[in-house]
């Protein structure tokens, strides 16, 4: 796969990623299908709301269904009927922060699933084979994410291991036309470390870099200085893809420091708890305000349930925990986070990012309309 660059305004980039499952704008943000679903909807849906990559995990599928069992079913696209193209996680972040019971060595980890505590092994090339099973567009290189805080010489022995990691993983890698391999840049928020650790990777080559080790509790500050430094040791003409991150509001400051790329659970966890993301900050609409509000949710919803359904009618359905609620504010929220990014590309490609930046964030300090 290849990524192109139409425009650019400061740091931020607008381009195209083009793909053997398809082409994608960037910035993009990817809906989240850690089971190979994104929770509640159709894969139609996902499309409607403007999605057009999504996140799948080797961790999960590895467990549930194994990934023999998807390479059986024709792969991950035809199992979740999902044309456009798939990132996989490559396992590390979730053993270690999902995973009961886990055993870290040179080689890769050891620990018990989560659903049945049968044991499991997951090393640079048992993860990159996995995502081949599964059909991954773009594979994630096997790392690992160290816990925040760590102290310095933890974060550059943990930073050295994932380069290693990342060579082994790139050795098991099949380069198919179309197709592709990220490295995740490790090293917490020490720049010596980021800066070896994006060198070490530049050095085996990619065909685009993520941001690991971020959005585990660093806070945005943290997360923008250490962004700040390291997306520019990254190479101009390759995708940046920052990983687990984030709100609206991270979204805007990661694209403006150079990010092209993200992935998070949050609209699609908060659709599930009555949380629903605007233009105006976020509602909880299980609040009794809302009980006779025949207000739609956004005033500039263009999901597919756009001024269908009022904020009275959400309310009743998580009153009454129908599963509807879930199903339709996930709709919603994804559909936000889809035209939050279509307005930042917008912008890049107009050359007024600054103005809509300062737009967004005066209407998410606004709070509801
Ligand atoms: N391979 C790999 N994967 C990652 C995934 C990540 N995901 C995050 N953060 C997600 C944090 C996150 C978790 C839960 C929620 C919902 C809260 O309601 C939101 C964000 N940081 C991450 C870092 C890495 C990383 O270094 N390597």
């Amino acid at each position: 796969m290849h990524w192109q660059k139409d425009a650019q305004c400061g740091q931020a980039r607008a381009g195209w990623l083009h793909t053997r499952h398809g082409s994608v704008p960037t910035p993009t943000f990817m809906p989240v299908g850690t089971v190979g679903t994104v929770k509640g909807i159709t894969m139609d849906n996902v499309r409607a709301t403007g999605a057009g990559i999504v996140l799948g995990n080797t961790y999960h599928l590895m467990l549930r269904p194994t990934a023999e069992r998807v390479q059986r079913l024709g792969g991950l696209h035809r199992m979740m009927d999902w044309p456009g193209p798939i990132l996989t996680d490559s396992g590390g972040f979730q053993v270690m922060s999902l995973g009961p019971l886990r055993k870290m060595d040179e080689d890769g980890v050891t620990f018990r699933s989560h659903i049945d505590g049968s044991s499991h092994r997951l090393t640079p090339e048992s993860s990159t084979d996995i995502q081949y099973k599964l059909d991954a567009t773009i594979t994630m290189a096997f790392d690992e994410c160290p816990a925040l805080p760590a102290t310095k010489d933890a974060l550059e022995a943990s930073m050295e291991r994932s380069m290693r990691w990342a060579a082994r993983s790139r050795e098991a890698f099949i380069a198919r036309p179309g197709y592709g391999q990220f490295g995740i840049v490790q090293g917490g928020t020490e720049q010596d470390l980021r800066e070896r650790s994006a060198l070490a990777l530049r050095k085996i080559g990619f065909e685009g870099y993520a941001i690991g080790g971020l959005a585990v509790g660093e806070g945005q500050e943290l997360m923008f200085s250490t962004l700040d430094y390291t997306t520019p040791m990254l190479p101009e003409d390759q995708p940046r893809y920052l990983m687990g991150v984030g709100t609206p509001d991270d979204l805007l400051g990661a694209v403006m420091r150079g990010c092209d790329m993200f992935d998070c659970v949050m609209p699609s966890r908060a659709g599930r708890t009555a949380r629903a993301y605007t233009e105006r900050g976020t509602l909880n609409l299980r609040n009794a305000r809302f009980a006779e509000d025949t207000r739609p949710i956004s005033p500039e919803d263009d999901s597919p349930m756009a001024g269908r359904y009022s904020r009275a009618y959400l309310h009743h359905l998580f009153r009454a925990n129908e599963m509807l609620g879930p199903m339709l504010l996930t709709l919603h929220n994804l559909a936000y986070y889809q035209r939050l990014m279509r307005q930042i590309r917008a912008a890049i490609v107009a050359g007024t990012l600054e103005q809509t930046a300062a737009e967004l964030r005066q209407n998410w300090a606004k709070g509801d309309w």
